[in-house]
């Protein structure tokens, strides 16, 4: 693994990754809020560093097309692991094309499985094509081939979006689901929408952040507990009328009821496929369905069931046991590779996106490689425009610690603020959490220089660089009737930076900007800086040597 730069043996300080997660480079400043906030800090590296951007979306990051916004999991998975795999939304929608996802295991099992205890199958999941977690048309290929193969009973527990997709669009893919279900049921088939909510109320909690959020789904989708309603198109409308304000993601539960009775509560003998395929929204509620000795809350009443998931959501925890679609095999990481040449890491953020630092960037691969060391800070359980500072001033006094100690080669942490308190679609907050996220980088740069390390800010996607939809046409930020802005809560399109902190070698490093450059490029540019070769699977270093 010998440097290719005889003049450049590597930086003898650390060599350190800040992802500032959700903070992408917009077309335009109307809208931004990275524009609006007063980030000196930033001003300052990108007028002085060496920064090119990054392409951070679509096939870039493994996702089926250049339409597809990116994410956390496929950014961190392409920024870990050097190179770019197909990804789960991209897997399924070829299972499904070729058909191979119907002569798999795991589907024949979920049919038999309702077949043979004349039991429904529910189907549970995130209700948009929004394509970050599961994509609507997964969901109803699984319907008519659930008819196509003799079931007579499909129930669908819909988690409303508002995160991926525009903030109250649910009824623009309730109503038209409505219809199709309308045109696919008939003879003995019935399926329906059985219960509800938002993703952010209920089921898809990420990294053990708010339990109660999986219990109160659990009630809902497996119980039948909750406020009761005639239709999922009448849930949404009481349910905006009854709590004015409130976007998709946030709405309470609903349970649908005929004759005053839940239409589709999960009994024994039935089948449940949660049809997202990204995992980290998707393992608790795996958990609850699965584990023997779950005491994460009472389940009350635990049906015996099939379950799958889309994916397997964890390969080292075989969660779920049986999973529709098999994940991408990431191999060969930078985590890996490093790990193997001797090369101490530390890996540092909240709690909601600890796993992405962690998990995702090691090719979704949990526990620690030799040499690493992780540090979680617990997030806090508010919605984030109620604190857009978030824990940045924590990850940074950890950061520094771990700096300090001299104990690491290899440095990375993330910083969530422009991506959480982005998908609150609250400008002001978000400018406060790029100030927040500023004010860290003023804290931690000056000890990575003590130290004569250098570091790499970059991102994992966009944002908060786009609070308001943009009209088609003008590009403008889209007003609505009242004249106020529309607020965008989704990620973006937008490429990220990626600036080159380096006050340790005199100048003598830069970067060079590829059309294809990607966040797959900044494995090998980090080796680079460390003095190693790149994997030979990964993609090129973008590092120039003056
Ligand atoms: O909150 C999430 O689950 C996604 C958006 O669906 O965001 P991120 O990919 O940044 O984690
Ligand atoms: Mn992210
Ligand atoms: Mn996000």
């Amino acid at each position: 693994m010998l440097n290719k730069f005889a003049s450049f043996a590597g930086i003898s300080g650390p060599v350190v990754t800040i992802i500032m997660d959700g903070y992408g480079i917009p077309k335009s400043d109307a809208g931004s809020a990275i524009a609006a906030a007063r980030k000196p800090t930033l001003d300052r590296l990108f007028a002085h560093y060496p920064n090119i951007t990054l392409r951070a979306h679509g096939t870039a990051v493994g996702m089926p097309s250049d339409d597809d916004m990116g994410n956390s999991e496929v950014g961190h998975n392409a920024i870990g692991a050097g190179q770019i795999y197909s990804q789960g939304a991209a897997l399924v929608a070829d299972a499904i094309a070729s058909g191979a996802i119907w002569q798999g295991e795991a589907w024949r099992q979920v049919v038999a499985g309702a077949k043979a205890g004349c039991g429904t199958i529910h189907f549970i999941g995130l209700f948009s094509d929004g394509n970050v977690h599961s994509h609507l048309d997964h969901l109803k290929a699984m319907i008519v081939r659930a008819r196509e193969e003799g079931i007579k009973t499909v129930r669908i527990h819909a988690l409303l979006d508002g995160r991926d997709v525009p903030e109250t669009s649910a009824l623009d893919y309730v109503e038209p689901f409505e219809a199709f279900l309308a045109e696919t049921n008939g003879g003995v088939f019935d399926a329906q929408i059985a219960s509800g909510g938002g993703r952010m109320t209920i089921t898809m909690d990420r990294y053990e952040a708010n339990w109660n959020m999986v219990a109160r789904g659990w009630r809902t989708h497996v119980l039948g507990e909750g406020d009761q309603f005639a239709s999922a198109v009448a849930a949404v409308k009481e349910l905006r009328v009854k709590f004015p304000g409130t976007i998709d993601q946030d709405l309470p539960p609903f349970v649908i009821v005929r004759d005053g009775k839940p239409v589709g509560t999960i009994e024994d003998g039935d089948s449940v496929v949660f049809y997202n395929f990204r995992g980290d929204r998707a393992i608790e509620i795996t958990r609850a369905f699965e584990e023997a000795n779950f005491d994460k809350f009472d389940r009350v009443r635990v049906p015996q069931v099939i379950y799958a998931g889309m994916l397997q959501y964890d390969g080292d925890l075989k969660l779920p046991r049986r999973f529709l679609v098999a994940p991408p095999a990431i191999q060969d990481t930078s985590g890996e590779w490093f790990s193997r040449a001797g090369i101490t890491q530390f890996a540092c953020s909240e709690t909601q996106k600890f796993g992405h630092v962690t998990y995702f960037w090691n090719g979704n691969r949990s526990g620690k490689l030799a040499g690493e060391t992780y540090q979680e800070v617990p997030s806090d359980v508010v919605p984030f425009e109620q604190r857009p500072w978030m824990k940045a001033a924590e990850i940074a006094d950890a950061m520094i610690e771990a700096l300090k100690s001299g104990k690491y080669r290899t440095l990375r942490c993330n910083f969530a603020n422009g991506d959480m308190v982005g998908h609150t679609g609250n400008f002001r907050a978000a400018t406060m959490a790029i100030e927040a996220v500023d004010l860290s980088l003023a804290r931690i740069l000056p000890v990575i220089d003590a130290l004569g390390g250098v570091a790499l800010i970059t991102a994992d996607h966009g944002n908060a660089d786009e609070m308001y939809e943009l009209d088609k046409k003008t590009k403008l930020p889209a007003q609505n009737q009242d004249g106020s802005f529309k607020a965008k809560t989704a990620h973006t399109l937008n490429p990220v930076p990626l600036i080159l902190y380096d006050n340790a070698t005199g100048g003598k490093l830069g970067l060079k900007q590829t059309d294809k450059a990607g966040l797959s490029n900044i494995a090998a540019t980090t080796a680079n800086l460390l003095g190693l070769e790149k994997h030979a699977k990964w993609d090129e270093s973008l590092l120039v040597i003056k």
